[in-house]
């Protein structure tokens, strides 16, 4: 790492001859490899954009010139190589450097990224603001071929093309998405690759054939007119041209020589756009990561001699997504009018085992929500009932067609949440903390969220034999270690479930939150404080009965959510003690995520932090309840005072 020792920043690494930037690449290489099987991370993702990050800041003037990442999950590279190398071993830790780009991490970091397909709207933005002040820099997005055809990347580019503004967008092309790219602008992409293999396949032809004597030249000219007609079918032309684009490869994407010549191609194209083209390949120099790179997009810690996982010791229970994936399959079998769809994450949510067992019925529409969910509102209205499993954080992105495409038809699409709550190490940009909020508010919407995986097998079912739109939510991870040997059960719609009575305090857990608000209740009782745990189930419609019967009898509730507070569950539960007058009566205290994003980290640490674990609800409520008690204390006093005359 000697040489990755002098580079503080880019100007260091622009001060080297462009010859040993394959040196400066290799040294970055080792690293990130040598970290990530300390730490994990985006290893596969990084490890390809290695060439890509060095060849950028060698041919542009950072951060004056503006790189603008799409997603960050590739950018490693980058990071060390703007002032983080000494850092990057903290990465996704809490405390430490974000897996993604920040603006308040770096000045470096132009544009803040963790969801796909952003990066060329930002740029542009940039750009037309650099015109307006007349200035000259250059604005780069790099977009990976995945996020390429992303809803946003392509209204953007439709933009970028209409007004001619310069811009350059590099195009890092490793055929993969996380699993392999799906789509027709994929296979567009290949024929790319194919055409210009074909391209310079053919030039070889051509003058092979122009040498025999008598016909070559004839033969040449004919092989000529195939391959321009070849050349005009598929070469960028055909689409890139025609978005008033101009092209600039294949460039080999780990060829630092040839990418700064690229680049510094495309820095002199004033007139419009340019896309330059890179071929790259996930997992670089690091031959387990080449070799499955589905797989290694992202890896946990690994040995390196053999990229075999270091699995933590404690044998931990199935995650909720195995058993979704499993429940799933096991419903598709009984049930024809399943059909399972991913935007892109197969094997994050599970539907990748749908999509082998059950091909016709399973669809993974590449990164594209807003499709998934308008799509699945098409199948819906077709008598087939589709179960759209998209992440928490992802769907965000799909809000208007929840509302304006599911709901107001009230159509029944099936909703499967993963990742909702802290999800951990991917941070602020991953936490699927908003969705019982955005859900709860539409009407038509049936929200629930299961106590363990047990009851997500109910759920599951309960949701595919409802009527209307309906959505339930799951933590990323391991599940609470229920047994699931029973068959899926239908769960009454709306009706939440006592798991332990007594006392004059009711704790009203959702979803992850029960089985730590049992621990906490056990916890209270040994200290004398009986609570009452319900586990709610719905936070639409709630069990209105079962809350206004103990708002009515307790006196003291408790909430308790691993969402933002607002809008959430306890939102829902004092919306309906103020419609029944019933909040001076008792006293509510809502417990969840506060007003603030929450940072990357350990999820049980940050958990911890928000209060959100059996110890915090214990300590939640304890010290509510003492409140409740001085109070009772004090005015019983003051009666026998008054009483007493004094
Ligand atoms: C809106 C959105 N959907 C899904 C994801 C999950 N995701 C992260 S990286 C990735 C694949 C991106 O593929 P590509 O752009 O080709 O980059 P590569 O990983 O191949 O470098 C996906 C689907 C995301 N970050 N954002
Ligand atoms: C970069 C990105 O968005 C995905 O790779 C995401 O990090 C996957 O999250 P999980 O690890 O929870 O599946
Ligand atoms: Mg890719």
């Amino acid at each position: 790492m000697e040489l990755l020792q002098t580079i503080n920043s880019p100007e260091d690494l622009r001060r080297l001859p462009l010859d040993l930037l394959p040196k400066v690449a290799q040294e970055v290489r080792q690293y990130i490899i040598e970290t990530m099987s300390r730490i994990g991370g985006h290893t596969g993702a990084s490890l390809g954009a290695v060439e890509l990050a060095v060849a950028l800041h060698y041919a542009f003037d950072t951060p004056r010139d503006r790189l603008v990442w799409d997603v960050g999950h590739q950018a490693y590279a980058h990071k060390i190589l703007t002032g983080r190398r000494d850092q990057f071993p903290t990465i996704r830790q809490y405390g430490g450097l974000s897996g993604f780009l920040r603006r308040d991490e770096s000045e470096y970091d132009t544009f803040g990224a963790g969801h796909a397909s952003t990066s060329i709207s930002a740029a542009l933005g940039m750009a037309i603001a650099r015109d307006r002040k007349g200035e000259n820099y250059h604005v780069c997005a790099i977009i990976g071929d995945a996020s390429l055809p992303g809803g946003m990347a392509m209204e953007a580019i439709n933009q970028a093309g209409h007004l001619k503004t310069r811009l350059i967008v590099l195009l890092n092309d490793n055929e993969m998405s996380i699993a392999p790219s799906v789509g027709a602008l994929t296979g567009y992409l290949n024929r790319i690759r194919e055409a210009q293999g074909y391209h310079r396949f053919k030039d070889e032809i051509g003058e092979t054939l122009r040498s025999i004597p008598g016909v070559g030249e004839r033969l040449h000219q004919a092989a000529k007119t195939v391959k321009d007609a070849i050349a005009a079918a598929v070469l960028p032309g055909a689409l890139v041209n025609e978005l008033g684009f101009k092209y600039i490869g294949y460039i080999d994407g780990h060829d630092t020589t040839a990418l700064v010549r690229a680049l510094r191609e495309a820095q002199q194209i004033k007139d419009g756009p340019v896309i330059v083209h890179a071929l790259t390949v996930k997992g670089k120099g690091y031959p387990p990561a080449e070799k499955n790179r589905y797989k290694w997009h992202a890896s946990g810690p690994f040995d390196i001699s053999t990229g075999a996982a270091i699995k933590s010791a404690k044998p931990s229970p199935p995650t909720y997504t195995s058993v979704f994936s499993n429940a799933l399959c096991e419903l598709m079998a009984k049930d024809e009018r399943i059909v399972a769809i991913t935007a892109a994450m197969p094997d994050g949510t599970g539907v990748d085992q749908a999509l082998e067992k059950f091909p016709g019925r399973a669809f993974d529409v590449g990164i594209a929500e807003q499709h998934a969910v308008t799509f699945a509102a098409g199948l819906a209205c077709e008598g087939l009932r589709p179960v759209a499993a998209i992440y928490s954080t992802f769907l965000q992105r799909a809000f208007d067609q929840i509302v304006h495409d599911v709901c107001i038809q009230n159509l029944h699409v099936v909703f499967a949440m993963d990742r909702a709550g802290i999800v951990g190490a991917d941070g602020p940009t991953h936490h699927g903390l908003l969705d019982i909020a955005y859900m709860r508010i539409v009407p038509n919407m049936v929200v629930m969220a299961p106590k363990d995986e047990a009851e997500l097998r109910d759920m599951l079912l309960t949701a595919i034999e409802h009527t209307g739109p309906i959505c339930f939510r799951y933590p990323r991870g391991a599940g609470v270690g229920v047994p699931l040997d029973r068959e899926p059960q239908l769960l009454e719609i709306g009706k939440a479930e006592i798991l332990r009575d007594g006392g004059e305090v009711a704790l009203l857990a959702y979803g992850s939150m029960v089985h730590p608000s049992l621990r906490a209740a056990e916890q209270l009782a040994k200290e004398g404080i009986e609570t009452t745990v319900v586990n709610a189930r719905f936070a639409k419609p709630l069990d209105a009965e079962l809350i206004l019967a103990l708002a009515r009898t307790k006196r003291l509730i408790v909430t308790v959510e691993e969402a933002y507070l607002a809008g959430g569950f306890g939102s829902a539960v004092m919306e309906l003690l103020e419609e029944n007058g019933l909040l001076g009566r008792v006293r509510l205290v809502r417990m969840g995520v506060p007003d603030r994003w929450v940072t990357h980290g350990d999820q049980k640490l940050l958990l911890a932090k928000y209060g959100l674990d059996a110890d915090g609800i214990y300590s939640r409520v304890k010290e509510s309840w003492e409140v409740i008690e001085e109070r009772r204390v004090r005015r019983k006093r003051f009666e026998v005072d008054s009483i007493g005359g004094g």
